[in-house]
């Protein structure tokens, strides 16, 4: 799935109205809306019919497409209630409701929300700037309050469609309706979660022609894109991985990483890390071998703490002309410069620390972080967290990994994604193609497998997902 920014869809939206009448774009996207909201009435009362839903209206388009969706409802009997919230409603589409005999209502007159089926957010979509005013932040906060279904249309209001943030009050919605094209807030977070269920109704824009900001990854594709071992495969062919991580200090990051080469499906594993490690590793993971040797593909940095000789260590590994992953404390051992094949996987605090800017201006707006973090590396990054972006150089789109549950969010899960994205690297794949497989097995792994496991036991279940979408192609 590939996502747009505002600017963009303003283009797409523009070429579009050159080919047709005007007002089209909007009927269509109406029309789509109507037939969600009617089909979500169904789902949850079992009927259209006699339902009453409350549109909520701003003062632009995004209002005008909720206004004469609301007509199409009223006209198969929805009792349609709107109330212009900001500004003053869409003067077209306010009168085909209520000639449709939807009521206008005023803000004062609302009374209890519990009594309505449904509400429709038409207060504001790309044109909206981020947050909303008191009183409807009031209104809305209301309406959460009274737990009534809620579509939004194009997006929640209140969030930033470039960004995915949330910087104040804003809607949170069951269902989006979007027209066109996916928006790149639709799939960041925070505003991801108040998306909802995300429908992409068809109003004739053509994608082709502009750049995606974004390209979602989804489940299948990154079953079908995993370097599975072909029949003849030997250790070599799926790559060995040499794991140079954990210090006498925090010998447990390298025990972690070397699970994830491990389950990731490397071919061998060259444990290079800490002596204090060895004894676990040789009891629990006797596959892993201890001795220099050639190795495809280097993992270094986490858990590396204050190490006196890490800049010479990751200097070694790169001028090796091998490709690697550079995690943790070993991102502050760096060269100014790094191949593309090299792997950077920092979570927000350690993007912020390298480009030197507040986390906060990470969180803000991750997808421009990432690509800073590219510009001033030269090297490939995956920006971990609860979205997980993957940018590279030369390469404006962002690849975006499968999501899954906040489970992950514990420590140790950074030295095993370091180690499943080391396997896959080590198997030949490209530095950005290693981050997303990776990144998005272990997500797909933590939502079939919720609940607070340890990344160890997450990494060997990584495996056992692996087998699944294996038997799944090879049946
Ligand atoms: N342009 C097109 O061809 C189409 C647009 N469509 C709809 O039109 C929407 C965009 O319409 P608009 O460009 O009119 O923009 P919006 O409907 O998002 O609202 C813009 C208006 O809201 C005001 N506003 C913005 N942020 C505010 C804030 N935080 N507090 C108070 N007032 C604020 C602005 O001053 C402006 O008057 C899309 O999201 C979509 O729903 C669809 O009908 C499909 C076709
Ligand atoms: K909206």
């Amino acid at each position: 799935m590939q996502a747009f920014t505002v600017e963009q869809v303003r283009r797409l939206e523009a070429a579009a109205t050159q080919e047709v009448p005007e007002g089209a774009l909007m009927q269509r996207a109406a029309a789509g809306l109507a037939v969600v909201v009617a089909g979500e009435l169904e789902r949850r009362t079992g009927r259209a019919y006699g339902t009453r839903v409350l549109v909520l209206v701003g003062p632009g388009n995004n209002g005008g497409d909720a206004l004469w969706a609301g007509a199409r409802l009223a006209r198969r009997g929805v009792r349609v209630e709107a109330v212009g919230v900001l500004g003053t409603p869409h003067a077209e589409g306010l009168a085909a409701l209520l000639a449709a005999g939807g009521r206008r209502l005023d803000p004062t007159a609302l009374g209890d929300l519990r009594r309505y089926d449904l509400v429709l957010d038409g207060i504001l979509g790309i044109g909206g700037r981020p947050g909303l005013p008191d009183d409807v932040a009031d209104l809305v906060a209301r309406v959460e309050a009274a737990e009534v279904p809620v579509v939004a249309v194009d997006l929640p209001s209140g969030v930033v469609a470039d960004t995915g943030a949330v910087p104040g009050a804003s809607v949170r919605a069951d269902v989006t309706v979007t027209f066109g094209v996916v928006k790149v807030g639709h799939l960041l977070e925070p505003a991801r979660a108040r998306t909802g269920r995300l429908v992409l109704v068809d109003i004739g824009l053509d994608p082709t022609t502009e750049t995606p900001e974004l390209d979602a990854w989804d489940v299948a594709r990154v079953a079908d894109a995993w370097p599975w071992p072909a029949q003849r495969s030997d250790k070599y062919a799926k790559g060995v991985v040499g794991v140079d991580a954990g210090s006498e200090t925090y010998p447990g990051a390298g025990i972690m990483a070397t699970y994830g080469a491990v389950h990731g499906g490397a071919g061998m594993v060259r444990f290079l890390g800490p002596e204090s490690a060895h004894a676990v590793l040789t009891t629990n993971l006797p596959n892993v071998v201890f001795a220099d040797g050639r190795v495809q593909a280097h993992l270094l940095g986490s858990g590396w703490g204050d190490r006196p000789d890490g800049t010479q260590a990751v200097a070694a590994a790169v001028d090796s002309g091998l490709p690697g992953v550079l995690d943790a404390d070993g991102l502050g051992f760096r060269p100014d410069e790094l191949p593309e094949s090299w792997l950077l996987t920092p979570h927000a605090g350690e993007l912020a620390k390298l480009l030197g800017v507040a986390r906060s201006e990470v969180e803000d707006d991750p997808l421009a972080a990432v690509r800073a973090g590219v510009e001033r590396t030269g090297a490939t990054v995956l920006l971990k967290g609860s979205t997980q972006l993957v940018a590279r150089p030369g390469v404006r789109t962002v690849e975006l990994a499968v999501p899954g549950p906040a489970w992950t969010g514990q420590a140790g899960s950074g030295d095993t994604l370091g180690g499943l994205c080391a396997a896959v690297l080590a198997a030949g794949r490209p530095a950005h193609e290693a981050a997303v497989l990776a990144a998005s097995l272990q997500a797909v792994t933590a939502a079939a497998h919720p609940g607070p496991l340890p990344p160890h036991v997450l990494a060997e279940r990584c495996a056992d997902q692996l087998g699944a979408w294996w038997q799944e192609r090879h049946p």
